[in-house]
């Protein structure tokens, strides 16, 4: 299984959801990184199950063991290595699956891949909870971006057909705006919505069904250069990642496939000096990405979250074992709508995204004192 990623900054993922632990290790951090314990830990726990009924009800800590790479509060430059231990499996619930293929899950196109030898108990390594140590990895990376002045955020655009507001230019990522959202399991610019996508949730969940949604990032204070045309573009780079996490189908940068709508003179982005002799657009429809390279303005691209497959209704399936046509329910813990968890995963693999980038062109080896 490929559980490697990164040009400069490799990372490594390993374990399954019913294993004993999952984790992650980074190689090429730079040495010298003071790591904010407090802010990973927020991070992880804006991502761990069981933390509302709008979530599956696993209960998990999530808190991240470091055992390598990392001294006195600072990383040392050798491969940092964090476990997070499973301590809340239920593997009965899936004892079915062996034999009965969940539609819409990896249990079949991964019987096929591994020759039924991969780990069927929770999904194993393709279920979402490998994406814990994406965050915890993700932490780091957006505390290093922070001191260059570079933010993440992510706001729900969409639960089901219940619409926030988009992005505009005349938004900012304050430290106000980021801290709400963080706080929030639904981030939104248009409160009134809240209960309506609340709502949308439990009545899936009451109705042994499940919703998805898109989630909008948006990344400010990259300056422009930073990317590389064709293969290791800015926009390729973040759909590798994008692309890695469970349940995202869709993805768009700018106006995305608004912008085939568009006439030139309407999709170009127009360039200006602002009064501080600053490099500007007056729109923003390439999302800040032309040529695979940041131009300086913001990075904004639209995620598309599927409806979780492990549902109680009844569904029609194959048992792989008798051969036969038959139906079957999902029982377990499972999350009603992923939308509210894969938000901080989708700000961490971005945050893991641009450091690649920055280190490659920079070649970072310390950090800065
Ligand atoms: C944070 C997170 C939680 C998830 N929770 C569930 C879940 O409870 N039930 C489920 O069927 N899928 C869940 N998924 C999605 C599956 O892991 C995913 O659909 C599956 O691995 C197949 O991959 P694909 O949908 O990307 O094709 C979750 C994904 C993430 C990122
Ligand atoms: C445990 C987590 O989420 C899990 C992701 C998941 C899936 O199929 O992706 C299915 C459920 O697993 P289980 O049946 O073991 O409870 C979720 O609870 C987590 O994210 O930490």
């Amino acid at each position: 299984m490929s559980g490697v990623w990164g040009n400069k900054l490799k990372v490594s993922i390993f374990g399954e959801s019913h294993g004993p632990a999952i984790g992650v290790t980074l190689h090429n951090l730079p040495a010298g990184i003071r790591l904010d314990e407090d802010a990973i830990l927020k991070e992880m726990a804006r991502r761990a199950p069981g933390s509302s009924d709008l979530t599956t009800p696993r209960k998990e800590k999530d808190q991240p063991e470091i055992v390598s790479g990392y001294l006195d509060g600072q990383t040392t430059g050798a491969p940092l290595t964090a476990v997070i231990w499973n301590t809340n499996t239920r593997s009965k619930d899936y004892s079915q699956m062996k034999r009965l293929m969940r539609p819409g899950q990896a249990d079949y196109p991964g019987r096929m891949r591994y020759d039924g030898f991969a780990d069927y108990r929770g999904s194993g390594h393709f279920s979402g909870r490998i994406t814990a140590p994406l965050v915890f990895a993700g932490a780091i990376a957006k505390g290093w971006l922070a001191e260059r002045g570079i933010r993440i955020g992510a706001h729900v655009l969409s639960i089901e057909k219940i619409y926030d507001r988009q992005y505009t230019l005349e938004d900012e990522l304050t430290t106000e705006l980021l801290q709400k959202w963080a706080s929030e399991q639904l981030p939104l610019f248009e409160e009134e919505v809240r209960p309506d996508m609340e709502e949308a949730i439990y009545a899936a969940k009451q109705a042994e069904d499940s919703v998805g949604g898109v989630v909008e990032t948006i990344v400010s204070g990259v300056p422009a250069g930073y990317g590389n045309p064709f293969f290791d573009s800015v926009e390729a780079t973040l759909a590798h990642l994008i692309f890695s996490v469970p349940a995202t189908k869709g993805l768009e940068f700018g106006s995305g496939f608004d912008i085939a709508a568009m006439r030139g003179s309407q999709a170009n982005d127009a360039y200006y000096y602002d009064t501080n002799g600053n490099v500007k657009t007056k729109t923003n429809h390439n999302g800040g990405i032309i040529g695979g390279i940041t131009y300086g303005m913001p990075i904004v691209f639209r995620t598309a979250i599927k409806p979780p497959a492990s549902i109680g209704q009844d569904q029609e399936t194959i048992d792989i074992e008798s051969g036969e046509n038959t139906t079957m329910e999902t029982h377990g813990r499972h999350d009603p709508c992923i939308v509210p968890r894969v938000i901080p995963v989708l700000e961490a693999v971005t945050a893991l995204a641009l450091m690649d980038l920055i280190l490659v062109k920079e070649g970072i080896e310390f950090a800065k004192s």
